[in-house]
């Protein structure tokens, strides 16, 4: 795999071109900071609202997107998945000239067809691994959160070049950059976000919770155990993968992770990856969420209200309560 670092990207091949930041939430606040931060010229493209008060008050100037888009070289795409194609299609492609670049932190949208910018720009992804908020806060510390490039379409022949900068504004190749395919970065990442980081992580944890729960243990001990020290466990693994991890912990502790681990994670789970990866590339999930969407979300709604209204939710804010470090940071 192609990997990049500070000396293999150039700011200079963005520095005569203005960024117009499609969206400012999460990535879109992180990497238009970042960006501006690094030197670059950037605008913001918004409807009126929140993202749009942010972003004024953050000292950005504002237009509304199809403006903001007429006035970049390079339009980056910041906006929900779930929303991208119709803003695309009715603000930002009638305002794009030859030679423009259009930019992506996800593959999703182009993956899977449902945008298809002209042969005359350039499509490239610079999708940075990790929340936008983590993106902006680890840059002020003088670090990078790691990215993935890949380049869809090379109209000026410079598309590479371009993501590489746009990769250094935002402070990636102080950590390391990946070059990668819309594809492959698309189906892992929904991989990622729906068997193991959020879905996968938030499941086994709530079912270890419950297990403790009906079987009598008080709520507290079942919060703390199962999720309070997850943050710690992981802290570890992301340090010094599995080996620092189980280098840290008791022998018991480490006898009971290598013989009962699987058993949680046994056959049943490795056959429901497989069919969630199936879905994801053979396009099932995408249509199921694309649709969602044109209903307003009712499986959506009711499933978040349920994870909201559990018990492990009302727990954790009375435990949190109990420790001081989480009296400054908000719910
Ligand atoms: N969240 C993350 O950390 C990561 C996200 N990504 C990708 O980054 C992209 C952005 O995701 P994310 O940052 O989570 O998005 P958010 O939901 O955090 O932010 C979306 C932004 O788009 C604005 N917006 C929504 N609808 C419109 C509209 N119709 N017209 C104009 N502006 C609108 C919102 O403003 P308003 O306040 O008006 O609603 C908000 O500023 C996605 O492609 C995602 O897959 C990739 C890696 C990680
Ligand atoms: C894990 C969720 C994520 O894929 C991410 C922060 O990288 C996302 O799309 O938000």
């Amino acid at each position: 795999m192609q990997k990049y670092y500070e000396s293999d990207a150039n700011l200079g091949d963005l520095a005569n071109s203005r960024i117009a930041v499609i969206g400012y939430g999460s990535q879109g606040r992180g990497q238009a900071l970042n960006l501006r931060d690094s030197g670059l010229d950037v605008i913001i493209g918004l409807r009126p609202g929140k993202s749009w008060e942010n972003a004024s008050k953050d000292g950005f100037e504002v237009f509304d997107v199809a403006t903001a888009s007429g006035m970049a070289d390079v339009v980056m795409i910041l906006l929900p998945d779930e929303l991208q194609a119709g803003v695309y299609r009715a603000q930002i492609m009638p305002n794009l000239s030859e030679g423009n670049c259009v930019m992506f932190s996800h593959g999703f949208n182009i993956h899977y067809g449902q945008i298809v910018p002209p042969p005359t720009v350039d499509v490239i992804m610079v999708a940075p691994k990790g929340p936008g908020h983590m993106v902006r806060r680890v840059y002020t510390e003088g670090g990078g959160v790691p990215a993935l490039i890949a380049v869809h379409q090379d109209a000026t022949g410079k598309a590479r070049q371009i993501a590489l900068a746009y990769a250094k504004g935002i402070g990636a190749t102080r950590a390391v950059v990946l070059e990668t395919s819309f594809q492959e970065e698309t189906e892992t990442d929904l991989f990622g976000e729906q068997a193991v980081l959020c879905g996968g992580m938030t499941s086994l944890i709530q079912a270890g919770f419950e297990t403790l729960v009906d079987a009598g243990y008080a709520p507290e001990m079942a919060y703390l155990e199962v999720l309070h020290e997850c943050k710690l466990i992981i802290d570890l693994i992301y340090e010094g993968g599995f080996s620092k991890m189980r280098d840290s912990i008791s022998n018991t502790a480490e006898f009971g992770d290598l013989t009962r681990g699987p058993r949680v994670i046994g056959p049943e789970a490795y056959a429901a990856m497989d069919e969630i990866l199936t879905e994801i590339q053979n396009g099932e999930f995408t249509r199921e969420w694309m649709l969602e969407n044109q209903v307003n979300r009712p499986v959506y709604n009711a499933l978040k209200r349920q994870g909201e209204e559990h018990m492990i939710e009302s727990v954790g804010r009375e435990v949190r309560g109990l420790m001081p470090q989480f009296r400054d940071l908000t719910d």
